[in-house]
């Protein structure tokens, strides 16, 4: 049979029948490094967290000064002795897969329910063209909203998922606790210049776990298009098959290894504004390929709804703004109102002249 009407069985919801020609991207997205490509450029900076706790030793120092450089130059850092539990990482990631091997309709059941694009979703052909290679199931930092997602698939067997996301939350959300003190630290700013907006509400926080099937036609589809990421700060945990490519510039993609034990820590547009452009938020994406499924969880890390992002004195120096002032919940309504996030074009209306 013709490969491209092929069934895509694994990614077809119960409403629609998708065949592999509805996954096809416009042709100038058509990644040509493959998924275990690694060699096309300088990997991704790595750091050791291991001198992470807070105080005033010349090894924190130079960790925080190494992040922020990497933050600088690259937007995307490698955390290696991150002191998370590996029992952490493993149940979560089992209950995810586990989640995704169970047949399309009982996943439905988890669908989302609001406007939000919470719970699990499979590609949907009202996104119109360029449809992602992807399962994704998408989840607030809230136990209660994690429980209520949980109960809908599994009935009164939520608790195993249930407890290894929250758990898996929560680590992470200790772990991105940590890497803002080092940025704060690392730019001259109070070390809770950043920290002291996240502690209150958590629920704008949330987890998104990608399933990449394996593609047959992986040369003209993506698992996820390019795009960056609109909150503060992503910790992103990819298995060993590779598919994360990060924009090193024009047309050029820069492949990251998988390195076990490793978080990939990146840099969202909020933080961009925040940082006044120096902290970079970069276009990234992640390819298929034709034999292995992928898995990878991105946590992304966002402050209260009314935080207003302003960029401090001391990091305006002696330049100029670059964007006007905003409240993460006013810059979230706009991120809700786009249907996708394409490219880096979120931060487009706060730019000042
Ligand atoms: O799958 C990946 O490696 C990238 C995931 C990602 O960029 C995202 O979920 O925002
Ligand atoms: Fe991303």
């Amino acid at each position: 049979m013709d490969l491209e009407a092929q069934h895509v069985e694994s990614l077809s919801s119960t409403h629609n029948k998708l065949q592999v020609k509805d996954f096809i991207w416009s042709e100038n997205e058509w990644p040509t490094v493959a998924h275990d490509d690694f060699d096309s450029g300088e990997d991704i900076p790595i750091i050791s967290l291991s001198n992470r706790s807070r105080n005033d030793d010349e090894c924190y120092k130079k960790l925080c000064k190494d992040m922020v450089t990497a933050c600088e130059r690259w937007g995307f850092v490698r955390v290696v002795d991150h002191g998370v539990a590996p029992e952490t990482v493993e149940n979560m990631k089992r209950r995810c897969l586990e989640m995704f091997d169970l047949p399309m309709e009982v996943k439905m059941k988890g669908t989302r329910s609001t406007c939000m694009p919470l719970g699990y979703s499979a590609s949907n052909l009202d996104y119109g063209h360029n449809l992602p290679w992807a399962e994704i199931i998408q989840l607030l930092q809230s136990p209660q909203h994690v429980v209520g997602f949980a109960k809908k698939v599994y009935g009164d067997k939520y608790q195993l998922f249930s407890d290894a996301i929250t758990d898996y939350m929560n680590a992470m959300d200790g772990l991105g606790m940590v890497i803002l003190e080092t940025l704060a630290h690392g730019l001259g700013l109070p070390h809770d210049f950043f920290t002291k907006n996240f502690n209150k509400e958590k629920e704008s926080t949330m987890i998104r776990v990608n399933r990449y099937p394996p593609c047959p036609l992986p040369e003209r589809c993506l698992g996820l298009g390019s795009h960056s990421d609109p909150h503060t700060l992503t910790i992103l945990l990819q298995d060993d098959v590779g598919g994360l490519q990060v924009q090193k510039g024009e047309g050029v993609w820069v492949g990251v290894r998988p390195i076990p034990n490793s978080f990939i820590i990146n840099i969202g547009d909020t933080f961009e504004a925040w940082s006044n452009g120096r902290l970079k938020s970069v276009v990234h994406r992640a390819v298929v390929n034709r034999e292995k499924k992928r898995l990878s969880v991105a946590y992304f890390m966002s402050p209260a709804s009314e935080t207003i992002i302003d960029c401090p004195l001391e990091l305006v120096g002696n330049g100029y703004r670059k964007y006007k002032p905003f409240t993460w919940s006013d810059f979230r309504s706009q991120l809700l109102l786009q249907r996708r996030v394409v490219g880096k074009t979120a931060l487009f209306p706060y730019l000042l002249p």
